[in-house]
């Protein structure tokens, strides 16, 4: 899968090997091609996060990032644009505001739940005691580690991993924990430390998960795991996914060992499964390769040096097994129930979840393939991963503000009869999870028309 995933694959003619535009920092929006290389330094969100628009088509980015859509579209008439630029060789994003629902949505968003405040910068904040509670709580469990390393240790300290990983990391990493740029950089980077990498894991998991939820060929949650976990039907079945159920138990705990290959790889060939890193700096290069250095001195080196290598290794392999169990059990949850995937024997949502990425309603996309749980404490725990249709709509929202929102999202799913799915806890999600891991195991191969469009640069023949 991994050479043709990415939905920005290559041709020939394609402006990206053109001499025409090699230093030109471009990007698209809604089919015009914009020379961004002196706003990039100026961009309120962040370098870092703007970078991910440089060489593709940016616009469901754009649009899913930013709440004063008004403001943030007004620089685009100032920004250069680039005549004879090749726009029809970049495959098309999604455009999430030609979706009703979405544009709906975030319209009572900013006039019921902020109501005005998001012009201060009111969506970015709320966060903060959270991520000092998560902060205080990894501090206190590494020195445990460090003073008794060993495995029970270990096991304790992947729980503070987790939580940063769900938490800190993933909101800074969005630009979602602050309205300073530089705290959200420095959030973000404590995926470094636990053991991930900010810069691979943005263009994994924004650029292609956010985007193209679901998608097995572009979602890289999708395809990342397979053959191993079968996660859509579209992939070709295997005789041993009808024990996925079961074995995905034993997967789990392979996932931080996956991280650190994968992150090398991608450094090497300058691609995650699902995206190519074309916007990546030498800097934020670098600093995966210093971030690698610092969580292997902290979680081995350092403890190895004081208490041996045996006991350093037993720590390591202890917080190797909660990070990863947590961690996935986090993630893989929220799009993997019966409600979310057009399985034989639920409902037929295939129009939309494997229709055209240019025909896709993006809003209705969105809401069909995650599923919520719970409300208030798993939003605390979890960094609001459990209300995760709302994350996905509002990625650079403060995950504080995810309860109010979602009152708005169910009743305007309700009012347009889009199906929302909420399970009142984890326990109800997982056993969904189970449910659709079971039935993905056994189900018929399905045809990857869809995929076979967009490989070839998304535009059908
Ligand atoms: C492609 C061209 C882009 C332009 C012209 C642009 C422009 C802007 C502008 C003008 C703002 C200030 C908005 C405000 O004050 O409400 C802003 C903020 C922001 N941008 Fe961008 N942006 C671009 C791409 C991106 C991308 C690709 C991302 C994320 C992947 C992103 C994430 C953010 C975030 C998180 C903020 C702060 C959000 C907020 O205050 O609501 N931007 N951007």
């Amino acid at each position: 899968m991994s050479s043709s995933a990415d939905a920005t694959t290559r041709s020939r003619e394609a402006p990206w090997t053109d001499p025409q535009w090699a230093g030109v920092k471009w990007t698209i929006y809604r089919g015009v091609a914009y020379d961004i290389t002196g706003f990039v330094d100026r961009h309120p969100g962040g370098q870092w996060l703007i970078n991910l628009a440089v060489g593709r088509d940016a616009t469901a980015l754009f649009e899913s990032y930013h709440l004063r859509h008004d403001v943030a579209s007004a620089v685009f008439q100032k920004l250069p644009v680039l005549k004879g630029f090749p726009v029809h060789k970049v495959p098309q994003a999604p455009r999430p505001n030609d979706s009703q629902l979405y544009v709906a949505i975030k319209d009572r968003v900013r006039t019921e739940v902020f109501r005005g405040s998001e012009n201060r910068g009111a969506h970015r904040r709320g966060s903060e005691l959270a991520a000092l509670a998560v902060l205080s709580f990894a501090v206190l469990t590494y020195c445990l580690y460090l003073r008794w390393t060993g495995f029970a240790a270990g096991l304790l300290l992947g729980v503070a991993g987790a939580w940063i990983g769900v938490t800190i990391q993933h909101c800074g990493n969005h630009g979602a924990m602050s309205t300073i740029p530089a705290v959200n950089v420095a959030l973000g980077m404590c995926n470094d430390l636990i053991g991930g990498a900010s810069l691979t894991w943005r263009y994994h998991h924004q650029v292609s998960h956010h985007i193209h939820t679901n998608d097995e060929a572009l979602d890289e949650d999708v395809c990342s795991m397979y053959p191993l976990l079968r996660f859509d039907t579209r992939l070709p079945r295997r005789w041993f996914h009808r024990w996925q159920h079961l074995y995905v138990w034993f997967a789990y705990p392979a996932l931080h060992l996956a991280f650190q290959l994968g992150d090398f790889t991608s450094l090497l060939t300058n691609r995650t499964v699902g995206a190519e890193l074309l916007g990546a700096t030498t800097m934020e290069k670098s600093a995966l390769v210093a971030g690698k250095a610092l969580h292997y001195a902290l979680l081995l080196v350092l403890p190895w040096a004081l208490h041996g290598g045996a006991a350093a290794l037993a720590g390591a392999v202890g917080y190797s097994i909660t990070l990863s169990i947590i961690l996935a059990m986090v993630f893989f949850v929220s799009h993997n129930v019966p409600e979310s995937k057009p399985l034989p024997a639920g409902p037929d949502t295939r129009e939309v979840l494997f229709g055209p990425v240019e025909a896709r309603d993006w809003g209705v996309q969105q809401v069909l393939a995650s599923c919520s749980w719970g409300a208030r404490v798993g939003n605390f725990f979890t960094g609001g991963l459990n209300l995760q249709v709302e994350h996905h709509l509002f990625p650079a929202i403060s995950f504080a503000h995810y309860p109010a929102i979602a009152r708005v999202v169910r009743d305007e799913c309700a009012r347009r009869g889009v199906r929302y799915t909420h399970f009142s806890s984890l326990a109800g999600n997982l056993r969904g999870f189970l449910c659709c891991m079971r039935q993905l195991g056994s189900a018929p191969d399905e045809p990857a028309v869809v995929a076979a469009v967009t490989k070839r640069g998304g535009k059908a023949e």
